[in-house]
């Protein structure tokens, strides 16, 4: 059996909040919202691929953490894995993939339609980050 193609989520906080951003494509998964992060490339550390996805994607350096315990489908052969990351510098633009990005505090963190995978990946890292009031 072939191992799954991990997709890294970040659960990036800052201030006590958690970032969601706005798919602007492929067109089946734009307008909903999701952990920044993407496709860890052969010879990546998931860590690496997050630290490399936020900085592409949003223009921001940040560190990861600790993993979410857990893993979603995504799609066949796609699983997504998730960290907490924590911003280091930058203020997140939508430079890639998304047009939108919110800030989301506990109470917010439903708020907004989460891909699929994302609901139960969110769940789990709004317990981690904040624990039994964010579920
Ligand atoms: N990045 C991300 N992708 C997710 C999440 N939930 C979810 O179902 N996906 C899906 C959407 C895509 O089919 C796939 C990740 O692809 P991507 O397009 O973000 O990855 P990438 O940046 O490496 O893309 P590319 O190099 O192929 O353009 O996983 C999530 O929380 N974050």
């Amino acid at each position: 059996m072939t191992e799954p193609i991990v997709v890294v989520g970040a659960a990036l906080l800052s201030g006590g909040r958690l970032l969601a951003a706005r798919r602007s494509a492929p067109p089946e998964l734009a307008g909903r919202w999701e952990l920044p992060g993407g496709k860890v490339e052969p010879g990546e550390a998931p860590e690496q691929a997050l630290v490399r996805e936020l900085r592409e994607e949003l223009g921001v350096e940040a560190k990861s953490a600790e993993r979410v315990p857990g893993e979603w489908p995504v799609r066949p052969g796609y699983v997504l894995r998730v960290w907490i990351a924590h911003l280091l510098s930058g203020e997140p633009r939508p430079l890639e993939d998304h047009d939108e990005l919110r800030w989301l505090s506990v109470d917010e963190v439903w708020d907004v339609e989460w891909l699929e995978a994302d609901v139960p990946a969110v769940m789990e890292a709004a317990r981690v980050a904040w624990g039994n009031a964010g579920a």
